[in-house]
């Protein structure tokens, strides 16, 4: 297994059901604070509503922010009333979908074949699959994190996946918006584990997946976070909502 970061990372923003036009503003204001060396060190990317989508892209065209759906149907267009499809996501200027995420799974009882499906869709729609993964605390105080996440990365993954098309994002549901968050040890034997099955499953392009770390994710823990062998970025709920904060846990790639 490799063991050094091997690719460029992406801090990603999920603003969940939060935002509204005014909250462009956010994403112009993180395009602005976008400087050279950060531009240099990370990617970046904001997931904003559905609703907001396609003004999002259009504020961010032409600056180093990324924009992208947060769940996408596995279908490309029928009656599916209240669903918006990848190709409709692709339409409106997204290059990214989140997949799988667990406030999807326990809201919506997605599954991890349903999970697999989105992820097929977003890549027949031609964007980067964004499948999360992550125990709950039950799960973890049993011990059993680490059979967990391998069910679900071994259900949930896309066949075809590559190391431009998939990223994964590892985000413990105990730590999504509580402030509490993994040791660093607990985050690093995880996201370890995560990088051992996709280079068994995909080979050398499994070496170069990005592996995103999720859950309480801000600027003052960001450094120590991201500084785990095997995080190749965050995946951010709250902490996105605001340039300033957003910035400030890029920062944590700014080169010295
Ligand atoms: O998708 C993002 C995560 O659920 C993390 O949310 P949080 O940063 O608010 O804990």
């Amino acid at each position: 297994m490799t063991d050094a970061k091997p690719v460029r990372p992406l801090v990603a923003g999920n603003w969940k059901m939060n935002g509204l036009k005014a909250s462009l503003g956010e994403i112009a204001a993180m395009a602005q604070g976008c400087d050279a060396s950060l531009r240099d060190a990370v990617d970046l990317l904001v997931c904003p509503p559905a609703t907001l989508v396609a003004q999002a892209a259009l504020s961010a065209a032409g600056t180093p922010i990324a924009v992208g759906g947060q769940d996408c149907h596995a279908k490309a267009n029928g009656a599916h009333t209240g669903d918006v499809s990848a190709e409709m996501l692709a339409d409106a200027g997204a290059t990214h979908v989140i997949v799988g995420h667990s406030e999807r799974r326990a809201d919506h009882g997605e599954t991890n074949e349903a999970v697999r499906a989105k992820a097929q869709a977003a890549h027949r729609a031609g964007l980067v699959a964004i499948v999360c993964v992550g125990e709950t605390r039950a799960e973890r105080e049993a011990g059993r994190t680490l059979d967990v996440v391998r069910g679900q990365l071994a259900g949930s993954l896309p066949p075809g996946a590559t190391a431009r098309n998939l990223v994964v994002a590892y985000e413990p549901v105990w730590a999504i918006g509580t402030g509490l968050t993994p040791t660093t040890d607990d985050v690093a034997e995880v996201h370890a584990m995560i990088r051992r099955e996709l280079e068994s499953g995909l080979g050398g392009e499994g070496a170069a997946v990005r592996i995103l770390y999720g859950g309480s994710v801000k600027p003052s823990n960001a450094a120590e976070l991201l500084a785990v062998p095997h995080v190749n970025g965050a995946l951010v709920g709250g902490a996105s909502l605001k340039a300033d904060d957003f910035l400030g846990i890029a920062a944590a790639y700014r080169k010295a």
